[in-house]
């Protein structure tokens, strides 16, 4: 086969040149590699804010691209009808892609896998996304883990190879192929001006994920173990959304936790242990794909959860005016960085699930189009961890007490003074930015007075025990 015959590196949740398989696999071939990103039905099913993201991150492949002489090519469609057209136009005889583990995207993948065998094109893909492939960590029995903890000690002293650094030419084909211009895609559509806050709190691109994990492992990591639940700190490495979009190899943030833990860092093997949660929450997924859409304990199947998403309780909620200072700063912080403190996270989703009694679908899909770092398999096991319906959950009886959690890990108040404007003197640009995100259809502006709580935290804590008392505990 002629050396000119490109190879299509089919771009999708690796926005990186960096340690990449997938990429360093199709350089290798010696041939034209032609990367290309598929706007496809997978796509399309994305969240409002995690569209814009990966859109922003696209744009910025795109450039890093160019900047060495190499293209981002954009298409729409069906992605097998995509790839088939592609391959018409260039002649390229083998397409190479980063693995994804989510049930739409095997699927798809399955199904491109075995069309493009029959045309007789060569079709490859690699692990790139994960640390450990979720098939290879078994139990002695030979099962998959349901628990993390043994899951942490099965997987903490594996060998994980390390990062390859970027590659030097990225080979051209003679010509290219034609290319959609992400604008026209308009990504962000589906946020309209919450679009405009999210980009100047979100870092994009391969360069700021690298920036972001040298100033943690040098600024941050020693006392993470400590600071990291202290929801104003700013202790921990902000790097999911550049992990969920693969502007960063989860291989590389393993090794620099990994040399934080040899140079004596105390909070290094903490890093790596929620490392392993996004590994953990994977394999779950993998193995129990249902994890994202019900009950993954079925005896939780008749558990009188609310599943009324516009309620005037789970309204109040997704607003951010629960009239709950700390669960309010939490999903206003969501609206205007498309992140939320982990810490954050239990605590709103406790009060959905439990205070507020209503289903944690509710609140898994609410996230997933709001978080700018949607991940489908941490959000499910997520939810259901706090929800108590998970595998490895938190008992159901043990509900966030949103008072006593805001003294503990917000003790001067600056993570609510951050997020919450009514009845401030001088409110947080922050604060106030959240009313330029939200849609203007809510009608909220911080001069409005700050709502009362429609549940305290006592009756719903004890109408959340009743409920689970009535179901038998
Ligand atoms: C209800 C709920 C929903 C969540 N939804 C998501 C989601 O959609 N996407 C997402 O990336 N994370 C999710 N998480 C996990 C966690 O909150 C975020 O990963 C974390 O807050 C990201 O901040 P960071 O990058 O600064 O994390 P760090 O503390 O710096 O951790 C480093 C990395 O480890 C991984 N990690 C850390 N904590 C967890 C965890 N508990 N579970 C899985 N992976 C973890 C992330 O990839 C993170 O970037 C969810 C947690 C809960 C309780």
């Amino acid at each position: 086969m002629s050396d000119q015959v490109p190879v299509i590196w089919w771009v999708r949740r690796d926005l990186r040149l960096g340690d990449n398989a997938a990429l360093a696999g199709a350089i290798a071939s010696g041939r034209p590699v032609v990367p290309l990103f598929i706007h496809d039905e997978t796509v399309e099913a994305l969240g409002a804010a995690a569209k814009w993201r990966l859109g922003e991150g696209v744009a910025c492949l795109g450039q890093a691209l160019s900047a060495r002489g190499s293209r981002l090519i954009l298409r729409r469609g069906p992605a097998l009808d995509v790839l088939r057209a592609v391959i018409a136009g260039t002649g390229a005889a083998a397409v190479v892609w980063s693995r994804a583990y989510d049930p739409a995207s095997v699927a798809r993948d399955k199904a491109v896998k075995a069309a493009l065998a029959e045309d007789g094109v060569e079709a490859r893909s690699c692990a790139g996304h994960l640390l450990f492939e979720p098939w290879t960590v078994e139990t002695g029995q030979g099962g998959f883990y349901k628990v993390y903890t043994p899951y942490w000690k099965a997987v903490r002293d594996r060998a994980v190879p390390e990062p390859a650094p970027s590659p030097g030419l990225i080979p051209r084909p003679d010509t290219w192929p034609a290319s959609d211009e992400i604008g026209t895609w308009r990504m962000g559509a589906a946020l309209r001006r919450g679009a405009a806050v999210l980009a100047r709190f979100a870092p994009v691109g391969e360069a700021a994920a690298q920036d972001k994990l040298n100033e943690f492992a040098t600024r941050k990591i020693a006392d993470y173990a400590d600071r990291r639940d202290m929801s104003a700190a700013d202790a921990t490495s902000g790097l999911s959304a550049h992990l969920t979009c693969g502007e960063i190899s989860a291989r590389a943030c393993w090794h620099a936790g990994l040399n934080a833990m040899d140079a004596g860092k105390a909070g290094a093997e903490t890093f790596l242990k929620e490392l392993v949660w996004r590994e953990f929450g994977w394999h779950l997924m993998w193995h129990s794909p249902h994890i994202a859409e019900r009950n993954w304990r079925e005896g939780w199947d008749g558990f009188p959860w609310s599943t009324e998403g516009d309620s005037p309780e789970a309204t109040a909620w997704k607003r951010g005016r629960t009239g709950i200072p700390f669960v309010d700063a939490a999903m206003r912080e969501m609206y205007v960085t498309g992140t939320m403190h982990n810490r954050a996270r239990m605590i709103a989703a406790s009060w959905l699930t439990k205070n507020l009694m209503t289903h944690w679908r509710v609140g898994m899909d609410w996230f997933a189009e709001h978080l700018i770092d949607w991940d489908p398999a941490s959000n499910a096991m997520g939810w259901q961890w706090v929800a108590g319906s998970g595998p490895d959950a938190a008992p159901y009886f043990r509900i966030f007490n949103p008072v006593t959690q805001a003294e503990k890990f917000d003790p001067d108040g600056a993570y609510r003074d951050a997020w919450i404007a009514e009845g401030r003197q001088s409110p947080d640009p922050r604060a106030l930015a959240y009313f330029d995100a939200v849609p203007r259809a809510w009608g909220l502006s911080p001069g409005d007075a700050y709502p009362a709580p429609a549940v305290t935290p006592e009756a719903g804590r004890r109408r959340a025990l009743a409920a689970y008392e009535a179901r038998g505990g």
